[in-house]
């Protein structure tokens, strides 16, 4: 028998591109709800329950509303707002986390699906932590490059229906150092502060980058970008949705330049560790609709109900 899904925020950017997904799929059956009736509750709380596995796709108050209206307790939800990310009793919906990451979303009923700036930043730094080469208290910076199609319905409305302008143009945002991602960067990052982080969003669609730079001298003794690449490939083996690229890796650059754009409709991240003696950039590129959005949520849903994690989710 078809596992039960539902989506609940379908029309929205994250919800449409994750039914994309699951419309693909025959070994799910999909709830749907009316149209006219999406931001009913006793129609929503009803799909909700009926479902094997529902995606939140919703602004954090609704995403809590739904969750208010869950009663079934064998319905796992997949949450994609910020709104349970650090939550108790919620499970962090990135199995490349650490060990046994992947056991806890298998049984649990509450996963929160990462942020994608966030995604990305985690797993450049949390092997390092947990290898003993990145100091937790260390002082990290961040920045990250992004489309315009994070900001949701709306910035993708004023992205497109703009003719040129200040849109033309990359812009920072989260200037005064609150972005929504910083606690779970830092919870799950396993660090004792949050980072600076600085988000840049560009005139083009989906794709992400989160750069860490980093001095060589704050590092563990002996450390080097070689024994980062090394970590990451150990931390990392045997994952299907992550590429760790060669050492200053020039043939990944065009004349110099990094293509944010390069893991666009995947599921991949894709590891990259720039640098020499002294300065070292860490990057991971993913697509935020992709990996940092959507793909995750459909990897935690196959890990959850057994199936093959990579079911309908592209790697290359
Ligand atoms: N865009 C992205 O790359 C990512 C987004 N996220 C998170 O996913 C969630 C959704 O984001 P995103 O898809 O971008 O947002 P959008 O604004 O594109 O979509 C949100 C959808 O939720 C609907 N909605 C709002 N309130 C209710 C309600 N009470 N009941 C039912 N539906 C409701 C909206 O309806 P209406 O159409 O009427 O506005 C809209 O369709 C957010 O929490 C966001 O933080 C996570 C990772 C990446
Ligand atoms: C361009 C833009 O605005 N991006 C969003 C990131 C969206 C995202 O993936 O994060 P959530 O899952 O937390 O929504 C932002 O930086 O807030």
């Amino acid at each position: 028998m078809a596992f039960k899904v539902y989506v609940d925020g379908q029309e929205g950017t994250t919800g449409l591109r994750l039914l994309d997904y699951l419309e693909a799929r025959d070994d799910l059956e999909l709830l749907r709800i009316d149209p006219a009736k999406r931001k009913d509750s006793t129609e929503r709380g009803r799909l909700l329950n009926a479902a094997d596995v529902a995606f939140l796709c919703l602004p954090d108050d609704a995403s809590r509303e739904a969750v208010a209206l869950l009663d079934n307790p064998d319905t796992c939800l997949i949450d994609a707002s910020t709104a349970f990310r650090i939550a108790d009793g919620w499970t962090y919906g990135l199995p490349e986390l650490a060990p046994g990451q992947r056991e806890r979303i298998r049984r649990s009923k509450r996963i929160a699906n990462p942020g994608c700036h966030a995604s990305a930043f985690v797993m450049l730094v949390r092997p390092l932590v947990d290898a003993g080469l990145l100091p937790a208290d260390y002082p990290l910076s961040a920045f990250s490059l992004t489309g315009y199609s994070g900001g949701g319905k709306t910035l993708i409305q004023e992205y497109q229906a703009a003719e040129a302008g200040h849109l033309s143009a990359p812009r920072p945002y989260a200037m005064n150092m609150s972005h929504k991602h910083l606690p779970e960067m830092r919870v799950h990052g396993g660090l004792t502060l949050s980072p600076i982080f600085s988000p840049v969003v560009g005139p083009f669609l989906k794709g992400l980058a989160v750069t860490v730079p980093l001095h060589v001298s704050q590092l563990a003794p002996g450390a080097s970008g070689a024994m980062i690449r090394e970590t990451y490939l150990e931390h990392y083996a045997g994952e299907r949705f992550v590429n760790v690229m060669p050492l200053a890796d020039e043939a990944s650059l065009d004349h110099g330049f990094f293509d944010v754009q390069g893991a666009n409709d995947t599921n991949r991240v894709d590891l990259f560790v720039y640098g020499g003696e002294e300065q070292l950039a860490l990057v991971a590129r993913l697509d935020n609709l992709g990996k940092g959005a959507a793909g995750a949520a459909v990897q935690s849903m196959n890990i959850h109900l057994g199936l093959d994690e990579a079911s309908g989710l592209a790697v290359h």
